[in-house]
């Protein structure tokens, strides 16, 4: 099953449907416990629990209140707990005399001795930045924070990360990722999901993210009766004779990204040949050969022959991925694609998606991917380091790419090579852009090691990083009988 990430709306809904479970408190019970516990984990992974001591900043809301109860039992375990209040008069009243109660002290400002803070200023009631009082008081944390259900000052549903917002090492959720813990991932540190007992509901035109068991899963792989046709030739169009550099990444990705056979089309063709023997290279579309999917676009121009060959390409009913100058083409002339039927999947970064929708990508990122595919009726992939793939029906796949080492040039033709093979394979464009995605950001890890890399070394990447994936869920390499 893919991760689901959640609204603020739709946590409320959740919670509002365990009925006793939230009106009781236990919801609140639960949630501060496995915050205690997170805790109390770090104090001891550091040196111990007992005379550790750790601030408390809280909020008007239940966060607040998570975050006292949790304190309570921090307490009474031997840490010594001290809590700014930033809102005295509407603190969250039991929480605080459970803490109280406990021998947790209120203070003005954070002790300078703290070995720990936990932010409980806001979790998915927040609106806009840390306001100045919160933002004085984390002014001067250096050491670790543990946010409760998210750092406060970030947009529960965007992502958005508004200046003055916290940090965290760590974020403690509750029954269900919301939306930021996906598109704000690189704010909230690691990410722990505490059981309360609440079940969401599933939203097809939700957030998503794939495991990489999942990814391991879907990959294509070669069966006993397959050949070198029948897992999916793909067509990769790209580049120029000026440029090969484009032709020779994405035609290299498609080789390394899944077997059978990778054709291409351009007038690179020989500088392809030269690096990838194995690719069947013509000049012109009209002699490639069958494909069961094209990728069309990295370096090819922006001019009459482009044009040309996409709408030849896009007039077909096989499946197409289309970026980089094939998007703007299609800028000028939507009509290209809009309401194409077949599998097709645009890869615009956040530039060329501006020119696609007339407009930049703007803060919520999910609702404009989703906007543009519903408008084009076609699948986007929006490039980044939080890559978002929506379905025209709203559903979005998304993928923290977890370093930022992709962002060099040339990376966007690995990552068409790699989808457009796995639409050639058959994956449905949402899952192609997906895996693709994962495996991509997977390559640049591992490519960089901590040092920068050039889009070279990450397709270099790209092989061993899915022979890992596979071995570590579970895929079959094969056996040689002998004698
Ligand atoms: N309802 C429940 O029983 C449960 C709630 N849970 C917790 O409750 C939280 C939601 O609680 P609430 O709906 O009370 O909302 P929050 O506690 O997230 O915040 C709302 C309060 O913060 C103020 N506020 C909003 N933006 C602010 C900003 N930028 N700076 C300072 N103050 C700001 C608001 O005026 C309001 O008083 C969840 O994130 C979770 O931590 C969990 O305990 C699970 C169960
Ligand atoms: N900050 C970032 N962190 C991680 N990956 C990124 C980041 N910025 C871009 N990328 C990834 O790097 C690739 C860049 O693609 P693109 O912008 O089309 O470059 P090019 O046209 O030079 O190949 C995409 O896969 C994108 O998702
Ligand atoms: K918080």
């Amino acid at each position: 099953m893919p991760i689901q990430y959640l609204t603020a709306d739709a946590v409320r809904a959740a919670e509002h449907a365990t009925g006793d479970l939230l009106a009781n408190g236990t919801l609140m019970r639960r949630a501060a416990a496995g915050v205690a516990r997170v805790v109390l984990g770090e104090l001891t992974g550091t040196g111990g629990c007992y005379g550790r001591a750790v601030g408390l900043v809280i909020g008007a809301g239940n966060n607040g209140g998570d975050a006292l109860y949790a304190g309570a039992i921090l307490a009474r375990r031997g840490v010594r707990c001290s809590a700014v209040l930033l809102a005295p008069d509407t603190t969250h009243s039991g929480g605080l005399a459970a803490f109280r109660g406990a021998g947790g002290r209120i203070t003005g400002a954070l002790p300078d001795t703290v070995d720990l803070v936990i932010d409980a200023v806001v979790g998915i009631g927040g609106t806009g930045p840390l306001r100045p009082a919160a933002a004085a008081v984390f002014a001067g944390v250096t050491v670790p924070i543990v946010a409760v259900d998210l750092p406060s000052g970030i947009d529960a549903d965007t992502g958005v990360v508004h200046d003055r917002s916290v940090r965290a090492a760590i974020t403690v959720t509750f029954g269900a990722y919301r939306n930021l813990h996906l598109l704000a991932a690189p704010r909230c540190g690691r990410i722990v999901l505490v059981d309360i007992g609440m079940a969401p509901t599933d939203t097809p035109d939700g957030l998503f993210s794939l495991t990489d068991a999942e990814v391991a899963a879907r990959w294509p792989v070669p069966g006993p009766a397959d050949d070198k046709y029948t897992q999916g030739v793909v067509g990769i169009v790209a580049g120029s004779q000026r440029y090969p550099g484009a032709a020779i990444l994405a035609s290299g990705a498609a080789v390394s990204a899944t077997s059978g056979m990778t054709r291409f089309v351009g007038s690179a063709a020989e500088a392809v040949v030269s690096h990838y023997p194995e690719v069947v290279a013509v000049d012109d579309l009209a002699d490639a050969g069958k494909v069961q999917a094209w990728a069309v676009g990295p370096g090819m121009g922006t001019g009459d022959r482009a044009l040309d060959i996409l709408r030849t390409v896009l007039a077909g009913d096989l499946p197409v991925l289309v970026d980089a100058d094939g998007l703007t083409v299609i800028a000028r002339d939507p009509d290209l694609v809009r309401g194409r039927t077949a599998p097709t999947l645009l890869t615009p970064h956040a530039g060329e998606f501006a020119r696609l929708s007339g407009a930049a990508v703007g803060a919520d990122r999910p609702a404009a991917v989703r906007a543009l595919a519903a408008d084009l009726g076609v699948t986007v992939l929006l490039k980044g380091r939080i890559t978002l793939v929506a379905t025209p029906a709203g559903r979005v796949y998304g993928n923290d790419a977890g370093s930022s080492w992709a962002a060099t040039a040339g990376a966007g033709d690995v990552l068409t090579g790699i989808a457009g093979s796995l639409l050639a394979a058959g994956l449905e464009p949402e899952i192609a852009g997906a895996c693709a995605a994962r495996v991509h950001a997977l390559a640049a890890l591992r490519a960089s090691g901590g040092a920068p890399i050039g889009a070279s070394a990450l397709l270099a990447a790209v092989r061993p990083v899915i022979g890992n994936l596979r071995t570590a869920h579970g895929g079959a390499d094969g056996h040689i009988t002998t004698g």
